[in-house]
């Protein structure tokens, strides 16, 4: 662990200075696409200007033999970047991989002015950030940027989740975290076949009534994340970064992808991955807030003057720490509303607000 003195010093000469705090730029979806993939590359100019951040995947979902393609496909949507109010990312192969170096080099030298973020899978402790931060420096200064492209961590192993808060605080490039179902689930040896999601077997039974134990009884299925993703929100906030949920595979059930995300957000997820473009409609709808919680909160806002003390709205005590929620729920509409003028209209925000 760097002194605290230390922290925000640039970690190579002539790398830029660290940020002081983490950008809260809208990015209800991360939209992954596979750069090697022709066909895909050539929707980017119509899908970026949809989305609040593009990712370029180097990583699992691009097989071994399209590696070298994909990072050239990468390269290629780079340069001819052109929609600055979306974010632009990659993820870089993990780093035990024969690719992960040359993705870092190339991304950084070759189209570092328009990367904001670098996500690492598989990140396992803080030594896997002090290793890519130290090389991210090195590369910033040979590269003459005059800004720090920032880290978001997978959590999809157990030693990552058991590691948390060490990961999140392990340098000031530090974006955020998602959840990696998938390769989580591989790790702790779950027995599960699914891309994130629930699964049937993982439920409750209601007890047998009046002790019956042929009758029909009534079962509740259980959400496998809540607990990694409850410890990923704090762990973030604690932090000053963001907290994702990260993909959902069962690209046709829309309904049960969209509580997914609506579980990720109520627990405080800022967004989450879209892998088909018919996710991103869903993260859009999910990750910002309904337009009657928007009302809602504006009312008890006013209602309660200073925002202090307690009274009665709606026959419901408001008090201090309602008012707190109210604020956040109205400010993350209005950082969305910024940027969406049609999410400006549906709140009901003029141009003062
Ligand atoms: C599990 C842990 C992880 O690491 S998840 C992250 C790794 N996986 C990924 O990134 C997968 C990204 N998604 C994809 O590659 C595709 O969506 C997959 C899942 C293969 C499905 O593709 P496909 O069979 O073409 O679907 P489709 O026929 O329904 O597509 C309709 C049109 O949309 C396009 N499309 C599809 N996915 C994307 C995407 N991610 N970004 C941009 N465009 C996409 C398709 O090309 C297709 O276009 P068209 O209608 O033929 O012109
Ligand atoms: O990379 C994501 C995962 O779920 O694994
Ligand atoms: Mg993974």
């Amino acid at each position: 662990m760097r002194s605290p003195k230390d922290f925000f010093r640039p970690l190579a000469v002539g790398a830029p200075a660290p940020l002081r705090e983490v950008p809260a730029n809208p990015s209800r979806m991360i939209h992954f696409f596979p750069p090697s993939n022709a066909k895909m590359v050539a929707k980017v100019p119509d899908i970026a200007p949809t989305v609040d951040v593009l990712l370029g995947n180097l990583e699992d979902g691009v097989p071994a033999t399209d590696k070298e393609a994909a990072r050239a496909g990468l390269i290629e949507v780079g340069k001819k970047w052109s929609t600055p109010d979306t974010q632009f990312w990659t993820r870089i192969n993990s780093l035990d991989s024969p690719w992960a170096l040359d993705d870092l080099q190339a991304a950084v030298l070759e189209i570092g002015d328009v990367l904001d973020v670098v996500m690492v899978p598989k990140v396992e402790g803080p030594e896997d950030i002090h290793y890519v931060d130290r090389l991210l420096a090195q590369l910033e200064a040979k590269a003459g940027l005059d800004r720090p492209i920032l880290v978001h961590a997978i959590l999809e192993t157990a030693a990552g989740v058991a590691r948390v808060e060490e990961i999140c605080a392990a340098s000031p490039r530090m974006q955020g975290l998602s959840l990696g179902p998938a390769d989580l689930a591989a790790n702790r040896r779950m027995k599960t076949t699914r891309v994130g999601g629930g699964h049937p077997g993982y439920l409750v039974r209601a007890d047998p009534e009046g002790g019956d134990l042929e009758a029909p009884r009534a079962t509740y299925q259980q959400d496998l994340w809540h607990y990694t993703i409850a410890r990923m929100v704090d762990a973030c906030v604690s932090n000053g970064i963001f907290p994702y949920y990260g993909p959902f595979g069962d690209i046709k059930d829309v309904q049960a992808c969209e509580d997914q995300f609506r579980n990720a957000f109520l627990l405080g997820c800022v967004g989450a991955w879209s892998l088909h473009p018919v996710q991103i409609g869903i993260a859009k709808k999910v990750f910002s807030p309904d337009p009657k919680d928007v009302a809602h909160a504006q009312r008890v806002i006013e209602a309660m003057g200073d925002g202090t003390g307690a009274i009665m709205l709606d026959g419901k005590m408001e008090d201090d720490a309602s008012v707190k929620q109210c604020r956040v729920m109205l400010e993350t509409a209005k950082a969305l509303a910024e940027r969406d003028p049609e999410l400006a209209d549906l709140y009901g925000f003029s141009k003062e607000d």
